[in-house]
């Protein structure tokens, strides 16, 4: 896409997401989780292409038009707790107008209960009621935030994506937030949370999908992935080694440009364990994307 070049920003992206169950996207910045959000939106740009499927109750989100895309998908079946807030909130209207609106947009409250779904509904993003007449620019990042979640909850849409929704906010109000979403799960529909925090990853998720370079390197179980037996891909393993409550051992190295990406595994320039069998790209099988995976034993000190 950029200077008339071809990105190929998601490749091969292949998972099922089923009602009452959390995915955690994870992955270093850059490397397309936003993208395969905005995919399954139809909020690409209008120059980018998709290929492939994504059936969210029903429809085929990619197949779908603008028309079914506006009426019958956003919001409906497909909610979004976007990563840049102010860029899908508008500034000229307060948040209780906007809330207010989505209210009656998509849960058609009556004009008597508006006042208090309004307030309810910001309970829920633990958005503060003093500040619902407020303007987009008047709210710092985290509220801005937590009225986009709110936002995002109303419609409690089969399907929430979440895209780095406790950026800008601090550690308990970061929990309150993930079991809030937690319970949009718990309540029988499905959600994609998309974040850099393992920590959040693993207080919500049931399966975990590592992305590197456009692609998932590794799909597991939560508890897995996390305890024992621990990740499989080197690439995984070296994000949790980088948490500072394990080693604090950052991954060496930058994520390749997806516009330059090597020939074969791009993760094999950072990789520990390269050979001569990296020059071909794995494919994902079984969960896992890697030659030479981590063996269990190896995988936990402790
Ligand atoms: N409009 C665009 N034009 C050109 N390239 C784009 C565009 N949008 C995304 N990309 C490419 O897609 C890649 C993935 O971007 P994306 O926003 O999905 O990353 P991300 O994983 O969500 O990162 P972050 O954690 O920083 O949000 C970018 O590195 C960029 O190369
Ligand atoms: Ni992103």
């Amino acid at each position: 896409m950029r200077g008339g070049r071809h990105v190929a920003a998601v490749t091969d992206a292949s998972f099922d997401l089923a009602a009452g169950e959390c995915l955690a996207l994870v992955g270093e910045s850059g490397c397309g989780k936003s993208v395969l959000a905005s995919a399954l939106l139809g909020l690409l740009p209008g120059n980018a292409e998709t290929a492939g499927s994504a059936v969210v109750d029903g429809i085929d989100v990619l197949a779908a038009d603008e028309r079914t895309l506006a009426r019958t998908v956003r919001g409906r079946r497909i909610g979004l707790v976007p990563q840049s807030p102010a860029a899908h909130l508008t500034p000229v209207r307060t948040v209780r107008a906007q809330l207010e609106e989505t209210l009656r947009a998509l849960t058609g409250t009556r004009r008597k209960e508006l006042a208090a779904a309004t307030e309810a509904a910001a309970a829920r993003a633990a958005f503060p009621p003093g500040h619902l007449d407020a303007y987009l620019h008047e709210l710092s990042g985290g509220l801005a935030q937590r009225a986009a979640t709110a936002m995002a909850l109303i419609g409690d849409a089969p399907l929430l994506l979440a895209d780095e929704p406790t950026t800008g906010l601090d550690r308990d109000l970061v929990d309150r937030t993930v079991d809030e979403l937690r319970r949009h799960a718990d309540d029988g529909r499905a959600l994609l949370m998309i974040t850099h925090d393992l920590a959040a990853a693993e207080r919500i998720a049931d399966r975990v999908a590592v992305m590197y370079a456009g692609r998932i390197v590794e799909l597991a179980d939560a508890t897995g992935l996390f305890g024992r037996p621990g990740p499989r891909h080197p690439y995984t393993r070296g994000l949790l080694d980088a948490l500072p409550e394990r080693d604090f051992t950052p991954v060496p190295g930058l994520p390749p440009a997806l516009d330059a990406l090597p020939a074969g595994c791009a993760f094999a320039p950072r990789c520990p364990r390269t050979t001569d069998a990296c020059g071909t790209a794995p494919f994902l099988t079984a969960g896992l994307a890697c030659h030479h995976p981590v063996t269990p034993v190896e995988t936990r000190h402790a």
